[in-house]
């Protein structure tokens, strides 16, 4: 569904009225555009083009991007959460271009979400898309309403993870990928 910037638009006037600020005020006055134009940026992550390759040799190894960055919403107080996701498959007869396990990230980042559906979105889409041996996503985030609201306690952070195929059935998969995300080279 597209934004229906109208109503956008009216809702956060409003909101800024309830919350006792004056929404024709100078800072302010702008904001519900604003608010459409960062929407629409948001709803424009969920489409893009899932680009494979099959002409990949011989290879049936593991295939892994971490620390790839995140922002998304909690959808209890729509305040952000944000942190590090780390993908692995292992391709059977065809991988994706690395920037796409980006671009999947981002598509099931930016609404409403809680963090535990958008790690098992990530893996589930790879699967139907990729048909692997198998897929392992890893998430770890700081949630903004622990830091800066009620509990604050902005040290602690969440790890979520979904395992699918090889990556649950095989120990010695699983190890390889967890050493893989774990280790601190770059290079
Ligand atoms: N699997 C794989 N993909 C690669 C490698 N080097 C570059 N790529 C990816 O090749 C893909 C080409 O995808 P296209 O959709 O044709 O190109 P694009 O529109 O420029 O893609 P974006 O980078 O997503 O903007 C990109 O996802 C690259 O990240 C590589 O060594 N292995």
């Amino acid at each position: 569904m597209s934004i229906d910037e109208k109503k956008l638009k009216e809702s956060i006037r409003l909101f800024l009225e309830a919350i006792g600020e004056d929404p024709d005020r100078e800072g302010l006055k702008e904001t519900p555009d604003r608010i459409v134009r960062l929407w629409k940026e948001f709803k424009s992550y969920e489409n893009f083009n899932m680009t494979v390759f099959e002409d990949i040799g011989n290879y049936n190894e593991m295939v892994v991007v971490k620390d790839i960055q995140f922002y998304s919403l909690c959808e209890h107080h729509l305040l952000p959460f944000f942190g590090k996701a780390h993908i692995a498959y292992i391709p059977d007869g065809k991988v994706c271009g690395l920037s796409k396990l980006v671009r999947v990230v981002n598509k099931f980042s930016y609404r409403p979400q809680v963090q535990e559906r958008l790690t098992g979105q990530i893996a589930e889409f790879l699967e139907k898309e990729l048909n692997p041996k198998g897929v392992a996503v890893v998430m770890e985030a700081e949630h903004l309403c622990m830091s800066m609201r009620g509990v604050k306690n902005p040290t602690s952070y969440t790890v979520t993870s979904k395992l699918t195929g090889i990556f649950m059935e095989n120990e010695k998969t699983r190890n390889e990928f967890l050493n893989l995300i774990n280790s601190h080279k770059k290079y």
